[in-house]
């Protein structure tokens, strides 16, 4: 279990993170989602002490992660896979990782098989894809079989196989009972695999919730209206029940059924300009959050 508590980093005038709570738990795959700069790389390299906080706090199992001798095994890190010496083999470069953290050889086969290097493992890492080296940095996370896995971006440069591929691969991890933190700047890659999402934009969070919320709120039809006196339409809407928030000229309405609406409105003397249903895509939904058009942190439940 890692908690981030008031977590803050600042770089000069740049707050790269700002003021996050957050916990992640075992057993749960958690996307950490946000645009290009947000904060996610800062955020996962302070769980690891790489960078360390301006202010707030990060617990790891209740300890400070700088307090594990053996820290491989509580966290094993994909955080960039560009730091790999690429004139190595990736044999080389596991065996020289596994005798630092005291693991054994054997170990580097298992994780040489699990991610699909075996055939390769003699060739020299500057000869391999981009999507090859992501998995050379995965069988380096997990060679010590860490209680928590980080992952930052662990699809880029994957194809379609790789990507299914690396679901299986968190999902079993958490099904072990790991910590499974995957971060993604799409909202597609994460919705796929993730139990649990957590939005950030300009290092604040704007969302967290299980994926049976994201997917609730995202595949749940909601009305937009316009009207004349749209003040006094939204005023009819929640007193009937309707949740209601303001876009452009209109309010997106869920909660009622369009043709109620239509029926509130004519009982209500209302001049309609617009009723429609709306099917919001996974993207639009990420665009609204991380604009602040919404904010959609809904409470945590420790497990
Ligand atoms: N060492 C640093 N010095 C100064 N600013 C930094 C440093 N590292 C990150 N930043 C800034 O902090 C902000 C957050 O960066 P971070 O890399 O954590 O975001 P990210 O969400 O991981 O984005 P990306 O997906 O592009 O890597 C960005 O504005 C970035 O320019």
């Amino acid at each position: 279990m890692i908690r981030l508590n008031n977590l803050t980093k600042k770089y000069k005038n740049k707050t790269a993170v700002n003021n996050l709570n957050i916990t992640f738990t075992p057993g749960v795959v958690t996307g950490f989602l946000g645009p290009n700069g947000s904060g996610k790389s800062t955020t996962m390299k302070m769980i690891i002490s790489l960078v360390h906080p301006t202010s707030g706090d990060i617990s790891v199992d209740d300890n400070d992660y700088k307090s594990y001798k053996n820290p491989t095994k509580k966290i094993g890190t994909l955080i960039d896979p560009a730091t790999i010496d690429v004139d190595l083999t990736a044999k080389q470069h596991l065996y020289f990782f596994s005798i630092a953290a005291n693991i054994s050889q054997k170990r580097i086969y298992e994780v040489l098989k699990m991610t699909g290097l075996e055939s390769v493992k003699d060739n020299k890492v500057k000869t391999y894809s981009l999507g090859m080296k992501q998995r050379l940095g995965i069988a380096t996370a997990l060679i010590n079989d860490p209680d928590v896995v980080i992952l930052d971006e662990p699809f880029n440069g994957l194809d379609v196989d790789g990507i299914h591929w690396i679901r299986r691969l968190l999902k079993k991890l958490s099904s072990e009972g790991k910590t499974v933190i995957v971060s993604s700047h799409l909202m597609g890659e994460i919705q796929a695999v993730a139990d649990r999402v957590i939005i950030i934009a300009r290092g604040k969070l704007l969302a967290n919730m299980s994926i049976d919320e994201l997917n609730e709120k995202t595949l749940t039809t909601y009305s937009y209206v316009e009207a004349e006196n749209l003040e006094e339409m939204e005023k009819v809407l929640k007193l009937n029940g309707g949740n209601t928030i303001r876009r452009l000229e209109g309010l997106e309405v869920r909660g009622l059924d369009s043709r109620i609406i239509g029926s509130l409105a004519s009982k209500n003397h209302q001049i309609l300009y617009q009723l429609k249903d709306v099917q919001p895509t996974l993207e639009e939904f990420f665009i609204d959050i991380t604009e602040g058009k919404v904010d959609y942190i809904s409470e945590q439940k420790e497990i």
